[in-house]
Protein backbone atom coordinates (compact mmCIF):
# COMPACT_ATOMS: atom_id res chain seq x y z
CA UNK A 1 0.00 0.00 0.00
CA UNK A 2 3.25 2.43 0.87
CA UNK A 3 4.37 1.63 -2.40
CA UNK A 4 1.03 2.44 -4.01
CA UNK A 5 1.08 5.65 -2.71
CA UNK A 6 5.22 6.08 -3.56
CA UNK A 7 3.80 5.81 -7.00
CA UNK A 8 0.82 8.16 -7.27
CA UNK A 9 2.93 10.61 -5.88
CA UNK A 10 5.61 10.33 -7.76
CA UNK A 11 3.58 10.31 -10.91
CA UNK A 12 1.16 12.81 -10.42
CA UNK A 13 3.18 15.47 -8.60
CA UNK A 14 5.25 15.29 -10.83
CA UNK A 15 9.00 15.35 -9.33
CA UNK A 16 8.52 15.53 -5.30
CA UNK A 17 10.89 12.18 -4.94
CA UNK A 18 12.10 12.22 -8.63
CA UNK A 19 14.16 14.88 -9.75
CA UNK A 20 13.56 16.61 -13.25
CA UNK A 21 16.46 18.91 -14.80
CA UNK A 22 17.43 20.36 -18.03
CA UNK A 23 20.69 20.17 -19.09
CA UNK A 24 21.90 21.63 -22.48
CA UNK A 25 18.34 20.87 -24.11
CA UNK A 26 18.08 17.51 -22.67
CA UNK A 27 16.12 16.61 -20.32
CA UNK A 28 16.50 14.10 -17.40
CA UNK A 29 14.69 12.63 -14.45
CA UNK A 30 15.70 9.95 -11.71
CA UNK A 31 14.50 8.34 -9.43
CA UNK A 32 16.85 6.34 -7.16
CA UNK A 33 17.38 3.52 -9.00
CA UNK A 34 16.30 4.58 -13.00
CA UNK A 35 17.87 7.41 -14.60
CA UNK A 36 16.26 8.73 -17.54
CA UNK A 37 18.04 11.20 -19.94
CA UNK A 38 16.09 12.49 -22.72
CA UNK A 39 17.43 14.23 -26.24
CA UNK A 40 14.65 16.20 -27.44
CA UNK A 41 14.26 16.92 -30.82
CA UNK A 42 14.64 13.20 -31.25
CA UNK A 43 12.12 11.88 -29.45
CA UNK A 44 14.40 9.57 -27.78
CA UNK A 45 15.36 8.67 -24.09
CA UNK A 46 17.95 6.38 -22.63
CA UNK A 47 16.62 4.91 -19.37
CA UNK A 48 19.78 3.17 -17.24
CA UNK A 49 19.33 0.78 -14.25
CA UNK A 50 21.36 1.93 -11.13
CA UNK A 51 20.78 -0.64 -8.36
CA UNK A 52 23.83 -1.72 -7.41
CA UNK A 53 25.26 -4.14 -7.17
CA UNK A 54 23.85 -6.07 -10.14
CA UNK A 55 20.63 -4.31 -10.87
CA UNK A 56 18.05 -6.73 -9.27
CA UNK A 57 14.94 -6.10 -9.80
CA UNK A 58 13.45 -5.66 -6.19
CA UNK A 59 10.08 -3.59 -5.11
CA UNK A 60 11.53 -0.67 -5.27
CA UNK A 61 13.38 -1.36 -8.60
CA UNK A 62 10.22 -2.26 -10.29
CA UNK A 63 8.35 0.35 -9.12
CA UNK A 64 10.49 3.30 -10.08
CA UNK A 65 11.16 1.14 -13.46
CA UNK A 66 7.26 1.08 -14.11
CA UNK A 67 6.86 5.21 -13.07
CA UNK A 68 9.59 6.19 -15.12
CA UNK A 69 8.10 3.73 -18.40
CA UNK A 70 4.72 5.14 -17.28
CA UNK A 71 6.00 9.20 -17.58
CA UNK A 72 7.73 8.36 -20.61
CA UNK A 73 4.29 6.74 -21.88
CA UNK A 74 2.64 9.67 -21.29
CA UNK A 75 4.91 11.94 -23.10
CA UNK A 76 3.97 12.28 -26.45
CA UNK A 77 7.21 13.91 -27.37
CA UNK A 78 9.14 10.70 -26.70
CA UNK A 79 8.85 8.03 -29.67
CA UNK A 80 11.95 5.39 -28.39
CA UNK A 81 13.88 4.03 -25.44
CA UNK A 82 16.67 2.38 -24.98
CA UNK A 83 17.17 0.53 -22.04
CA UNK A 84 20.32 -0.15 -20.65
CA UNK A 85 22.66 -0.40 -16.67
CA UNK A 86 24.93 1.67 -15.34
CA UNK A 87 26.46 -1.45 -13.15
CA UNK A 88 29.80 -2.11 -14.84
CA UNK A 89 29.43 -5.86 -16.20
CA UNK A 90 25.84 -5.96 -15.53
CA UNK A 91 22.76 -5.55 -17.58
CA UNK A 92 20.26 -7.24 -14.74
CA UNK A 93 20.32 -9.69 -12.23
CA UNK A 94 17.06 -10.75 -13.06
CA UNK A 95 14.13 -10.51 -10.05
CA UNK A 96 15.49 -9.91 -6.70
CA UNK A 97 15.94 -13.38 -5.10
CA UNK A 98 15.24 -11.50 -1.55
CA UNK A 99 11.73 -10.42 -2.35
CA UNK A 100 11.03 -14.22 -3.35
CA UNK A 101 13.04 -16.02 -0.10
CA UNK A 102 12.08 -15.94 3.36
CA UNK A 103 8.54 -13.82 3.19
CA UNK A 104 5.14 -13.73 3.73
CA UNK A 105 2.34 -14.44 0.86
CA UNK A 106 1.25 -11.38 1.28
CA UNK A 107 4.89 -9.92 0.28
CA UNK A 108 5.00 -12.69 -2.50
CA UNK A 109 1.72 -11.67 -4.41
CA UNK A 110 2.52 -8.13 -3.42
CA UNK A 111 5.53 -8.55 -5.64
CA UNK A 112 4.57 -10.89 -8.23
CA UNK A 113 1.91 -8.04 -8.99
CA UNK A 114 4.93 -5.14 -9.67
CA UNK A 115 6.40 -7.66 -11.65
CA UNK A 116 3.44 -8.66 -13.85
CA UNK A 117 2.56 -4.47 -14.06
CA UNK A 118 6.31 -4.25 -15.04
CA UNK A 119 6.11 -6.76 -18.07
CA UNK A 120 2.96 -5.71 -19.38
CA UNK A 121 4.20 -2.15 -19.62
CA UNK A 122 7.02 -3.25 -21.17
CA UNK A 123 5.78 -5.21 -23.61
CA UNK A 124 2.89 -3.68 -24.93
CA UNK A 125 4.60 -0.04 -24.80
CA UNK A 126 4.09 1.41 -28.30
CA UNK A 127 7.53 3.15 -28.06
CA UNK A 128 10.27 1.64 -29.21
CA UNK A 129 12.33 -0.12 -27.37
CA UNK A 130 15.90 -0.79 -27.95
CA UNK A 131 17.89 -3.17 -25.60
CA UNK A 132 21.58 -2.32 -25.05
CA UNK A 133 22.52 -4.98 -22.99
CA UNK A 134 26.12 -4.13 -21.76
CA UNK A 135 26.67 -6.92 -19.13
CA UNK A 136 24.96 -10.34 -17.53
CA UNK A 137 21.28 -10.77 -18.01
CA UNK A 138 20.02 -14.13 -16.59
CA UNK A 139 16.32 -14.72 -15.95
CA UNK A 140 13.99 -11.62 -15.07
CA UNK A 141 17.06 -9.54 -16.84
CA UNK A 142 16.69 -11.20 -19.74
CA UNK A 143 12.90 -10.92 -19.63
CA UNK A 144 13.44 -6.75 -19.83
CA UNK A 145 15.84 -7.46 -22.63
CA UNK A 146 12.87 -9.56 -24.52
CA UNK A 147 10.02 -6.87 -23.91
CA UNK A 148 12.06 -5.12 -26.11
CA UNK A 149 11.75 -4.48 -30.13
CA UNK A 150 15.92 -4.85 -30.68
CA UNK A 151 18.39 -6.27 -28.75
CA UNK A 152 22.01 -4.90 -29.31
CA UNK A 153 24.52 -6.99 -26.67
CA UNK A 154 28.08 -6.05 -26.14
CA UNK A 155 30.73 -8.93 -27.10
CA UNK A 156 31.95 -10.15 -23.97
CA UNK A 157 32.05 -13.49 -23.05
CA UNK A 158 31.98 -12.84 -19.54
CA UNK A 159 28.06 -11.87 -20.31
CA UNK A 160 25.36 -14.04 -20.66
CA UNK A 161 21.75 -14.12 -20.84
CA UNK A 162 18.94 -16.79 -20.94
CA UNK A 163 15.92 -17.52 -18.62
CA UNK A 164 17.82 -20.00 -16.60
CA UNK A 165 15.26 -20.23 -13.27
CA UNK A 166 15.69 -24.28 -13.97
CA UNK A 167 19.29 -23.81 -12.46
CA UNK A 168 17.76 -22.46 -9.54
CA UNK A 169 14.82 -24.77 -8.75
CA UNK A 170 12.27 -22.68 -10.07
CA UNK A 171 10.17 -22.26 -13.00
CA UNK A 172 9.81 -19.56 -15.69
CA UNK A 173 6.02 -18.69 -15.55
CA UNK A 174 4.28 -19.01 -18.70
CA UNK A 175 4.72 -15.64 -19.91
CA UNK A 176 8.38 -15.30 -20.06
CA UNK A 177 7.57 -19.05 -21.36
CA UNK A 178 5.55 -17.43 -24.26
CA UNK A 179 7.97 -14.85 -24.89
CA UNK A 180 10.75 -17.32 -25.22
CA UNK A 181 8.59 -18.82 -27.47
CA UNK A 182 7.93 -15.85 -29.52
CA UNK A 183 11.66 -14.86 -29.86
CA UNK A 184 13.55 -17.84 -30.66
CA UNK A 185 11.29 -20.73 -31.78
CA UNK A 186 9.30 -23.73 -29.51
CA UNK A 187 12.58 -26.07 -30.25
CA UNK A 188 15.24 -23.93 -28.66
CA UNK A 189 13.09 -22.47 -26.07
CA UNK A 190 11.82 -25.88 -25.21
CA UNK A 191 15.65 -27.08 -24.76
CA UNK A 192 16.79 -23.54 -23.42
CA UNK A 193 13.81 -23.23 -20.33
CA UNK A 194 15.09 -26.66 -19.29
CA UNK A 195 19.08 -26.80 -19.62
CA UNK A 196 18.65 -23.10 -18.18
CA UNK A 197 20.88 -22.48 -20.25
CA UNK A 198 23.18 -19.51 -20.38
CA UNK A 199 24.08 -17.80 -24.24
CA UNK A 200 27.45 -16.40 -24.16
CA UNK A 201 26.64 -13.14 -26.26
CA UNK A 202 28.13 -15.35 -29.78
CA UNK A 203 25.47 -17.65 -29.13
CA UNK A 204 22.59 -15.99 -28.40
CA UNK A 205 23.01 -14.12 -31.85
CA UNK A 206 23.14 -17.43 -33.29
CA UNK A 207 19.85 -18.86 -31.51
CA UNK A 208 18.07 -15.35 -32.13
CA UNK A 209 18.09 -14.60 -28.19
CA UNK A 210 19.75 -10.90 -29.59
CA UNK A 211 19.65 -9.23 -32.76
CA UNK A 212 22.98 -7.87 -33.04
CA UNK A 213 26.51 -8.42 -30.96
CA UNK A 214 29.27 -5.48 -31.07
CA UNK A 215 32.29 -4.45 -29.67
CA UNK A 216 31.28 -3.24 -25.77
CA UNK A 217 32.66 0.07 -26.74
CA UNK A 218 29.86 0.01 -29.28
CA UNK A 219 27.15 -0.89 -27.86
CA UNK A 220 25.18 2.48 -27.22
CA UNK A 221 26.25 3.61 -30.34
CA UNK A 222 24.76 0.97 -32.11
CA UNK A 223 21.28 1.05 -30.30
CA UNK A 224 20.99 4.66 -31.43
CA UNK A 225 21.59 3.55 -34.92
CA UNK A 226 19.32 0.64 -34.69
CA UNK A 227 16.61 3.58 -33.06
CA UNK A 228 17.58 5.89 -35.71
CA UNK A 229 16.19 3.36 -38.24
CA UNK A 230 13.21 2.49 -36.64
CA UNK A 231 12.06 6.29 -36.42
CA UNK A 232 12.05 6.50 -39.71
CA UNK A 233 8.72 4.29 -39.50
CA UNK A 234 5.75 5.83 -39.36
CA UNK A 235 4.29 5.50 -35.72
CA UNK A 236 0.87 4.79 -36.43
CA UNK A 237 1.56 1.51 -38.66
CA UNK A 238 4.67 0.62 -36.45
CA UNK A 239 2.32 0.64 -33.10
CA UNK A 240 -0.75 -1.39 -35.06
CA UNK A 241 1.89 -3.86 -36.11
CA UNK A 242 3.66 -4.37 -32.91
CA UNK A 243 0.12 -4.55 -31.00
CA UNK A 244 -0.73 -7.44 -33.84
CA UNK A 245 2.19 -9.47 -32.95
CA UNK A 246 2.43 -9.38 -29.41
CA UNK A 247 -1.41 -8.63 -27.87
CA UNK A 248 -2.30 -12.78 -28.16
CA UNK A 249 0.58 -13.22 -25.57
CA UNK A 250 -0.33 -10.11 -23.95
CA UNK A 251 -3.94 -10.62 -23.51
CA UNK A 252 -3.01 -14.45 -22.25
CA UNK A 253 -1.94 -13.10 -18.87
CA UNK A 254 -4.14 -10.29 -18.83
CA UNK A 255 -7.32 -12.62 -18.62
CA UNK A 256 -5.91 -14.73 -15.41
CA UNK A 257 -3.11 -12.19 -13.47
CA UNK A 258 -5.40 -12.93 -10.35
CA UNK A 259 -4.62 -16.59 -11.18
CA UNK A 260 -0.84 -16.08 -11.83
CA UNK A 261 -0.72 -14.12 -8.80
CA UNK A 262 -1.89 -17.27 -7.11
CA UNK A 263 0.09 -19.54 -8.59
CA UNK A 264 3.19 -17.88 -8.24
CA UNK A 265 2.38 -17.54 -4.39
CA UNK A 266 1.91 -20.78 -3.34
CA UNK A 267 4.50 -22.35 -5.84
CA UNK A 268 7.06 -19.77 -4.36
CA UNK A 269 5.73 -20.75 -0.87
CA UNK A 270 6.89 -24.41 -0.62
CA UNK A 271 9.36 -25.73 1.28
CA UNK A 272 10.80 -27.21 -1.07
CA UNK A 273 11.07 -24.46 -3.53
CA UNK A 274 12.35 -22.27 -0.64
CA UNK A 275 15.09 -24.84 0.30
CA UNK A 276 16.34 -24.05 -3.19
CA UNK A 277 16.51 -20.92 -3.66
CA UNK A 278 18.67 -21.02 -0.48
CA UNK A 279 21.04 -23.06 -1.53
CA UNK A 280 21.16 -21.12 -4.66
CA UNK A 281 21.82 -17.60 -2.44
CA UNK A 282 24.46 -19.98 -0.81
CA UNK A 283 25.93 -20.70 -4.07
CA UNK A 284 26.09 -16.80 -4.61
CA UNK A 285 27.56 -16.18 -1.57
CA UNK A 286 30.48 -19.27 -1.79
CA UNK A 287 31.64 -17.94 -5.26
CA UNK A 288 32.61 -15.05 -3.81
CA UNK A 289 34.83 -16.72 -1.21
C1 LIG B 1 4.23 -23.27 -11.44
C2 LIG B 1 4.94 -22.01 -11.73
C3 LIG B 1 4.25 -20.84 -11.18
C4 LIG B 1 4.81 -19.66 -11.08
C5 LIG B 1 6.23 -19.37 -11.38
C6 LIG B 1 7.04 -19.54 -10.18
C7 LIG B 1 8.27 -19.17 -9.99
C8 LIG B 1 9.08 -18.44 -10.97
C9 LIG B 1 9.39 -17.13 -10.41
C10 LIG B 1 10.23 -16.27 -10.87
C11 LIG B 1 11.07 -16.33 -12.04
C12 LIG B 1 12.42 -15.84 -11.67
C13 LIG B 1 13.07 -14.95 -12.34
C14 LIG B 1 14.39 -14.43 -11.89
O1 LIG B 1 14.85 -13.46 -12.42
S1 LIG B 1 15.20 -15.20 -10.59
C15 LIG B 1 16.78 -14.45 -10.51
C16 LIG B 1 17.74 -15.16 -11.41
N1 LIG B 1 19.02 -14.51 -11.38
C17 LIG B 1 20.16 -15.18 -11.34
O2 LIG B 1 20.20 -16.38 -11.36
C18 LIG B 1 21.39 -14.33 -11.24
C19 LIG B 1 22.17 -14.67 -10.00
N2 LIG B 1 23.35 -13.82 -9.93
C20 LIG B 1 24.47 -14.05 -10.63
O3 LIG B 1 24.59 -14.98 -11.38
C21 LIG B 1 25.59 -13.10 -10.41
O4 LIG B 1 25.34 -12.38 -9.23
C22 LIG B 1 25.80 -12.09 -11.57
C23 LIG B 1 26.33 -12.82 -12.80
C24 LIG B 1 24.51 -11.37 -11.91
C25 LIG B 1 26.84 -11.05 -11.10
O5 LIG B 1 28.00 -11.71 -10.66
P1 LIG B 1 29.06 -10.89 -9.78
O6 LIG B 1 30.18 -11.83 -9.52
O7 LIG B 1 29.36 -9.60 -10.40
O8 LIG B 1 28.28 -10.53 -8.42
P2 LIG B 1 27.92 -11.50 -7.20
O9 LIG B 1 29.05 -11.47 -6.23
O10 LIG B 1 27.48 -12.83 -7.68
O11 LIG B 1 26.65 -10.78 -6.59
C26 LIG B 1 26.78 -9.57 -5.82
C27 LIG B 1 25.68 -9.58 -4.78
O12 LIG B 1 24.42 -9.54 -5.43
C28 LIG B 1 23.61 -10.65 -4.98
N3 LIG B 1 22.73 -11.07 -6.07
C29 LIG B 1 23.06 -11.52 -7.28
N4 LIG B 1 21.99 -11.77 -8.01
C30 LIG B 1 20.93 -11.47 -7.25
C31 LIG B 1 19.53 -11.53 -7.44
N5 LIG B 1 18.96 -11.92 -8.60
N6 LIG B 1 18.73 -11.15 -6.45
C32 LIG B 1 19.24 -10.73 -5.26
N7 LIG B 1 20.58 -10.65 -5.01
C33 LIG B 1 21.40 -11.02 -5.99
C34 LIG B 1 24.64 -11.71 -4.61
O13 LIG B 1 24.07 -12.65 -3.75
C35 LIG B 1 25.68 -10.85 -3.94
O14 LIG B 1 25.20 -10.52 -2.65
P3 LIG B 1 26.19 -10.34 -1.40
O15 LIG B 1 26.87 -11.69 -1.21
O16 LIG B 1 25.30 -10.01 -0.26
O17 LIG B 1 27.15 -9.27 -1.78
Amino acid sequence: MALAAARRLLLHAGSRLGRREAVDGARRFANKRVLVETEGPAGVAVMKLRNPPVNSLSLECLTEFTISLEKLENDKSIRGVILTSECPGIFSAGLDLLEMYGRNPAHYAEYWKNVQELWLRLYTSNMILVSAINGASPAGGCLLALCCDYRVMADNPKYTIGLNESLLGIVAPFWFKDMYVNTIGHREAERALQLGTLFSPAEALKVGVVDEVVPEDQVHSKARSVMTKWLAIPDHSRQLTKNMMRKATADSLIKQREADIQNFTSFISKDSIQKSLHMYLEKLKQKKG
